[in-house]
């Protein structure tokens, strides 16, 4: 063992299993690890963009988690306020450290971080070394034959299927060195995570922030994954893992999740639930792959005809939006739900995104904006890969004039109504027939399930046949401008 001293600092990467940068110090004699909120947080931003309110909550709770976890293992959490750069030095100075590890993260915002960190200390003489922790694979190991970026999924997945996406995963500590009583850190809840009213107390009924209850959703969905290729689609059903928001504070690393597949299914890659599953946490590399080689698409359309499309940014539809009052079922059941579990089903973002952007002719931004804020796994690759994909202005995306009919969606990924009854309960009295366009139920219909359109329940804020073409008629506006 080495007698010298590291600072372990944890940015996405709050677990203590198969983390590359604290598995490097384990041969240390002191190790103190170290949380850093910036002024502004760490998360890459957009204009002044800050962590939003849902992720903020959930990051409080991660934290707590991270220290217990450390704390059972002889060590503990410093948790300091202020520029990395600054924070870093004055840490090891305190605690004669001599060097930092790090795991890496990918976005802009992050990069930038990384770089100016890693200079700064190795000015000041400290040995300053960052890991490869949250991705399968960084997206420098993952190009075509020209050596370019991949900007279409299904290729991108045969390279990384083909580079392997069975990576080493390190084993968690079993003891850690205590940290030295005079280093002190700010308590958790000083750090103001919380929101200040009470909108996320019913997160705590949704989520178990941390490690354990990662591998706890982890493990339950592990039950059902053989069916994921049936259930994942479905709105009503928990067909889904829901192990975005641990993955993207990295409770759990993808890493840990492939090989965890292929413990129960060696071959996963030829049976269609764990292959399905598989290809997913695919997409979230991919995300990571797109924001890094093409940082411009944090705020740019991929696409820049999209430069010219009139957008009509309504100010009354994207707060109808926003609240779940659209007078589309399944829109306002998608929205309210984000709003009280700080989560939404893939196929719900794909429906409420193509209906803001398409029927609305709301900028993509102004809806991923929203998401960031309230999502609890509000990731900026995911969310900006998901948004410009669904709006049409992005890498390998769905055609713009491919328009999402969230009547057909809803009768085909709700077919019995339960998440639009359990979601928008006004409506849970209508008849299956009436229940996805109640606009077009008899009014007797209506009134047997004391539904009244424009007092109980708002009328549809764009008609979805008049709105479509009209989003046809912008995209034929710009079809012929460079991309
Ligand atoms: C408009 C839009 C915005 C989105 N914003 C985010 C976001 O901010 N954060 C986020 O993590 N995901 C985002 N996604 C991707 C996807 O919707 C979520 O990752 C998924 O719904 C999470 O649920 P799950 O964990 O049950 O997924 P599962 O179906 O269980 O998939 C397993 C894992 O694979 C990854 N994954 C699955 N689908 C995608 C996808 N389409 N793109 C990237 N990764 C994927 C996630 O990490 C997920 O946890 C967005 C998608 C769209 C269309």
């Amino acid at each position: 063992m080495s007698t010298s001293s590291i600072l372990v600092w944890f940015r996405q990467d709050l677990r203590l299993a198969d983390n590359p940068a604290l598995d490097a110090a384990l041969a240390s004699e002191h190790i103190i690890p170290v949380y850093i909120l910036p002024p502004e947080g760490e998360q890459p931003r957009r204009d002044g963009f800050i962590r939003g309110g849902a992720s903020r909550w959930w990051l409080h709770h991660s934290l707590a988690a991270l220290d217990r976890d450390l704390r059972a293992l002889g060590s503990r959490l410093i948790i300091r306020r202020g520029e990395p750069t600054e924070v870093l030095a004055s840490l090891a100075t305190e605690s004669g450290a001599t060097a930092v590890h790090w795991n890496r993260r990918l976005e802009p915002a992050g990069i930038a971080t990384d770089r100016a960190v890693k200079q700064s200390l190795r000015e000041q003489g400290l040995a300053a070394q960052s890991f490869a922790g949250n991705y399968l694979l960084e997206p420098w190991h993952v190009l075509n034959k020209q050596g370019a970026p991949y900007k279409v999924f299904t290729p991108y997945w045969k390279a990384l299927l083909a580079e392997g996406i069975d990576r080493p995963v390190v084993s968690d500590p079993e003891r850690l060195p205590p940290v030295d009583k005079a280093i002190e850190g700010e308590p958790i809840d000083s750090l103001g995570l919380l929101p200040p009213l009470d909108w996320a107390d019913g997160f705590a009924d949704w989520w178990t922030p941390g490690e354990a209850g990662a591998w706890d959703r982890f493990e339950s969905f592990l039950d059902d994954i053989s069916r994921y290729h049936e259930t994942r689609n479905r709105l009503d059903l928990d067909g889904t893992s829901r192990l975005s928001p641990h993955l993207h504070f990295g409770e759990i690393s993808p890493r840990q999740v492939v090989a965890r597949v292929r413990s129960e299914y060696p071959d996963a890659l030829d049976e269609k639930g764990p292959e399905h599953f598989l290809r997913e946490v695919g997409w979230r590399e991919f995300g990571a792959n797109l924001l890094y080689h093409f940082p411009q698409t944090e705020t740019d359309n991929l696409d820049a005809r999209f430069d010219h499309l009139p957008w009509r940014n309504d100010r009354d539809h994207i707060a109808a939006w926003q609240r779940g009052e659209t007078g589309i079922p399944v829109v306002d059941a998608a929205m309210r739900a984000l709003w009280t579990t700080g989560w939404m089903h893939n196929r719900a973002r794909m429906i409420v995104a193509s209906f803001l952007t398409k029927n609305c002719l709301v900028d993509w931004r102004i809806g991923a904006d929203w998401f960031m804020d309230t999502l609890v796994d509000a990731d900026l690759p995911s969310n900006t890969a998901g948004w410009q994909w669904v709006a049409g202005t992005g890498a390998d995306a769905a055609p713009y004039f491919r328009i999402f009919n969230p009547v057909l969606q809803g009768e085909k990924f709700d077919p019995d109504g339960a998440f639009i009854r359990r979601w928008v309960p006004e409506l849970a009295e209508l008849p299956d027939k009436a229940l996805y366009a109640p606009w077009e139920a008899k009014p007797s219909t209506l009134a047997d399930a004391g539904v009244t359109l424009g007092e109980t329940y708002p009328e549809p804020i764009v008609g979805l046949k008049t709105s479509r073409e009209r989003a046809l008629e912008a995209f034929q506006q710009i079809k012929d401008y460079e991309r």
